[in-house]
């Protein structure tokens, strides 16, 4: 219709990484446009400390879009410039394999936001190591695993969890208060993708309950953080984080109800911003773009 501006939809989603040098810019643009598609959004990063760059584009595609055609020539373009680099179908649900123990208030969100239309995932498995949201996940029509664990168990019930993986085609898994160590080898398989949500403001009160680790220091401002996981407990890139006041008048479990708010909003904040590509992995660290 004449002067209305068809709205654009990113098609496709770029990120790099490379050593920092003149040029990554143009270059990343002149095949987007030589590609015939169109940036709609762009953002980067300098780390002055260690040189490193790091870029994320979101572009419509063309009339004449080559999605082969297009790898192949940014393909030569990542050679020269030696980047790391992934690029991913933006309208395409992320598949999330989402892990809960007692605690639902996160998996709850998850879900309504998924069923609403508010989070671009698809859940295809719910597992547990309790069934107290088995009736939940039924509400919702998700397959229900219950994988009891113990020292003695974990290697079988871990690899019973990377079969899931495998069978559901997952590409993330969010331990949405899922309250079990994972292994070493467990943490390896999961590089990168796997997210937990950590009822503190990190570093601070690392373990299992630190609701109670506040209360006793008496501190003025509770918190919760969702990072990615790694074999060191609590210690993963961190992807985001919120607050909250604690005043004195509230005993710990007053602080426990006051932090399931913070903990759902903080853990679905990462989620999207982890299958939007908004967040690089920058060794114990990340680069957000919001
Ligand atoms: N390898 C990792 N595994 C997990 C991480 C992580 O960062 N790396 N995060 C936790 C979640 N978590 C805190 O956010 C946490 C969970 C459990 C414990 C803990 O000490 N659990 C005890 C058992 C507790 C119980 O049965 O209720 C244990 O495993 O012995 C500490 C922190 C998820 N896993």
């Amino acid at each position: 219709m004449p002067g209305t501006i068809a709205v654009q939809k990113p098609a496709r989603i770029l990120t790099l990484s490379c050593e920092d040098r003149p040029g990554i810019v143009h270059a990343v643009s002149g095949v987007l446009y030589r590609q015939g598609c169109n940036i709609l959004e762009s953002a980067q990063f300098s780390d002055p400390r260690d040189g490193r760059f790091f870029m994320r584009v979101a572009f419509a595609a063309g009339e004449r879009f080559d999605d082969a055609a297009l790898r192949r020539e940014f393909g030569g373009v990542a050679g020269t410039f030696r980047m790391d680099w992934d690029m991913i179908d933006a309208a395409r649900p992320a598949r999330v394999l989402l892990m809960v123990s007692r605690f639902g208030h996160c998996l709850n969100d998850l879900l309504f936001r998924q069923a609403t239309g508010n989070l671009n995932i698809e859940i295809p498995a719910i597992v547990s190591n309790h069934r107290d949201f088995e009736p939940l996940a039924k509400n919702y029509g998700i397959p229900f695993h219950h994988l009891p664990v113990t020292a003695a168990t974990k290697a079988e019930q871990e690899a019973r969890l990377l079969e899931i993986l495998a069978e559901t085609e997952a590409s993330l898994v969010v331990l949405a208060r899922y309250m079990q160590v994972l292994s070493n080898d467990l943490c390896r398989a999961l590089d990168g993708r796997a997210i937990n949500i950590h009822h503190s403001f990190l570093p601070s009160f690392k373990g299992a309950k630190p609701y109670h680790q506040a209360y006793d220091r008496g501190v003025k401002l509770i918190g919760a953080t969702a990072h990615y996981v790694t074999p060191d407990l609590d210690e993963g890139p961190i992807i985001e984080q919120d607050v909250a006041r604690a005043e004195h008048s509230l005993a710990p479990d007053d602080l426990v109800s006051a932090g399931r708010d913070i903990e759902a909003v903080v853990l679905a904040r990462a989620l999207r911003l982890h299958i939007e590509r908004r967040v690089m992995l920058a060794g114990r660290r990340t680069v957000i773009f919001r």
